[in-house]
C-alpha cells in the first residue's frame, strides 16, 4: 500500500501524514492487489458475514484486505459499521417509470449517515499513528460520525461548524457523543480551507474527506451493494454530490472490483447536486476542467450545502472515463422526491433524496433509459434534519397531527375522514 499524490504521483510517508502533497493535490491509497485471487476474497467475504462480534462483522472491515490491508487488528476502531439494508420499492420504482430500482440505505448506519463507511478507517489509522486530537469540519453528519468513533476509541473530537444553514439535529448529535463543536461564520469550505492551513500546526487528525482513507472506507459501499446483488451491478449508481467524497470512493471502489475480476463491466455512475451549490455540475455539463466554486451555496439540503468540494478533479476524472453524467435538482424536487423516499417506509435526509430527483430528470432528460436498473445511494437518515419535517411537513400542511378525545365515535369519524 502506498500512499501518492493524485495530481502528481509524488509518493508520500505515511507517519508523516499531510492531506495535500506540496504541489497542491489530494493523496490517494494506492494498492497493490497482485497475487489477491478474487474467487477466494469472495468466499471470505461471504464467510466473515457471520463472523458476529469480530471486527470482521463489520460491513467495512469485512473487506480490510482491500481497504486498509496493513492497520493492524487492535487499532480498528468498529461499531459494525455498514451492513446497510439495499432495498426495492415498487412505489418508487413505478412513480419514476423505471425497470428496477435499489436504494442502498446509508442512513441505517450506526450515526445514520454514509460517513461511518470512512469514519472507522480514518480514526483507526489516526489511533494507530498516535494521534489523540480528532477533527473535521462539517455541516453535521461528518461530525456526528466523528464524535462517535472518537467517543468509543476514547479520544478528544472536536468539529468546526458553520454556525448557520445546517441541522440543529446534527449539531446535538456531535454534542452529545461528547465532542467540542465550535460554531463559525462561513461554510464548510471556510472550515476546510482554515484545516488544509493550520490542521498540522494545531496537532490535530482531521477526518474530512480530504484524508484519504476516509475515502478508502467509503469503498465498502459499492463492494457490499455489489456482495448483495451476487457481484451483478445495475445499469446506473445515482449518487448526491456535496464534497464528492463519496462518488470519489464509488469509483475508486469499482475500479477496484474490475481490476480484482469481481465484477465484469463498469456501471454508469451519476452525480446529483443541489440547484444552489451545484458547482460540479456546472462544469461537467459545460465540458470545462476546472471548476469554479460557488462562493455563496444554497440549498435546503444543508449537508451538499457545499461551493467548492475538494475531490472534484477525481470525480471529474473518475466521471469523464466512464461515461457518467451529473445533473442539478431544485429545493422543491428534493422536497418531493423526500416524500417520495420517507412514504415508502424508507425514509432519508434531504441530501439523499436528491439521487431519487436526479433519477426522474435524467430518465426525462433521456440520460437515464426507462429500460434500465438504478440504485440510488442514501446516504442519511430521516431523523438527521427534523427542522425541515418541521417546516416542510406541519408548516406547509402536507402532514398534520390529528386529535380527538378518545371516544369511538370520534375517532371513527377522524379514521373515516368525515
Ligand atoms: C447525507 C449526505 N448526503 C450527501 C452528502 C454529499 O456527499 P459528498 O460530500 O461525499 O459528495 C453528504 C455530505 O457530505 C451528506 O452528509
Ligand atoms: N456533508 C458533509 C460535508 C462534507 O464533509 P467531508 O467530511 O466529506 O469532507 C458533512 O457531513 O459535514
Amino acid at each position: 500500500m502506498k500512499i501518492v499524490c493524485y495530481e502528481c504521483g509524488k509518493e508520500q510517508k505515511d507517519g508523516n501524514f499531510v492531506y495535500r502533497c506540496s504541489c497542491g493535490g489530494l493523496l490517494e491509497v494506492i494498492h497493490d492487489f497482485t497475487g489477491l485471487d478474487a474467487e477466494k476474497l469472495k468466499r471470505l467475504f461471504a464467510q466473515r458475514l457471520s463472523e458476529r462480534m469480530s471486527v470482521y462483522a463489520s460491513g467495512v472491515w469485512s473487506y480490510k484486505e482491500l481497504i486498509h490491508p496493513e492497520l493492524a487488528e487492535s487499532d480498528i476502531v468498529t461499531k459494525y459499521e455498514g451492513n446497510t439494508g439495499l432495498y426495492r420499492s415498487e412505489q418508487i420504482r413505478s412513480a419514476l417509470g423505471i425497470r428496477e430500482l435499489w436504494l442502498k440505505a446509508q442512513s441505517e448506519n450506526p450515526s445514520g449517515s454514509f460517513k461511518d463507511n470512512g469514519m472507522t478507517v480514518a480514526i483507526s489509522h489516526g489511533r494507530a499513528l498516535g494521534f489523540e486530537r480528532f477533527t473535521c469540519t462539517s455541516t453535521g453528519n461528518t461530525s456526528s460520525s466523528l464524535a462517535m468513533y472518537a467517543a468509543l476509541a476514547e479520544k478528544e473530537a472536536i468539529a468546526l461548524v458553520p454556525r448557520k444553514q445546517i441541522s440543529l439535529n446534527k449539531v446535538l448529535q456531535t454534542l452529545a457523543y461528547g465532542a467540542k463543536v465550535i460554531g463559525f461564520d462561513g461554510t464548510y469550505d471556510d472550515g476546510i480551507r482554515f484545516y488544509e492551513r493550520y490542521g498540522r500546526e494545531l496537532g490535530v487528525y482531521i477526518c474530512n474527506s480530504i484524508n484519504p482513507f476516509r475515502i478508502e472506507g467509503q469503498k465498502s459501499i459499492v463492494y457490499e451493494m455489489a456482495q448483495s446483488l451476487n457481484w451483478e451491478l445495475p445499469d446506473w449508481i445515482v449518487i448526491p454530490g456535496g464534497a464528492l467524497s463519496n462518488v470519489t470512493a464509488l469509483g475508486k471502489g469499482l475500479q477496484d472490483m474490475l481490476e480484482l475480476g469481481f465484477i465484469r463491466r463498469m456501471p454508469k455512475v451519476a452525480v446529483v447536486q443541489a440547484e444552489g451549490a451545484s458547482p460540479f455540475h456546472m462544469m461537467m455539463s459545460q465540458g470545462k476542467r476546472n471548476l469554479e466554486p460557488v462562493e455563496r451555496p444554497s440549498t435546503i439540503a444543508s449537508a451538499m450545502n457545499i461551493g467548492n468540494p475538494p475531490s472534484w478533479s477525481k470525480a471529474r476524472d473518475f466521471l469523464s472515463r466512464t461515461g457518467g453524467e451529473t445533473c442539478s435538482v431544485t429545493d422543491e424536487e428534493i422536497m418531493e422526491a423526500k416524500a417520495l423516499v420517507d412514504r415508502s417506509g424508507i425514509g432519508c435526509e434531504p441530501a439523499s433524496a436528491a439521487t431519487v430527483a436526479g433519477v426522474w430528470k435524467l430518465i426525462a432528460e433521456k440520460k437515464i433509459g426507462a429500460e434500465e436498473s438504478v440504485a440510488c445511494i442514501l446516504t442519511g437518515n430521516l431523523l438527521k434534519d427534523t427542522d425541515v419535517l418541521r417546516e416542510y411537513l406541519l408548516k406547509d400542511g402536507r402532514a398534520q397531527m390529528l386529535a380527538a378525545d378518545l371516544t369511538v365515535e370520534s375517532l371513527e369519524r377522524l379514521i373515516r375522514g368525515s
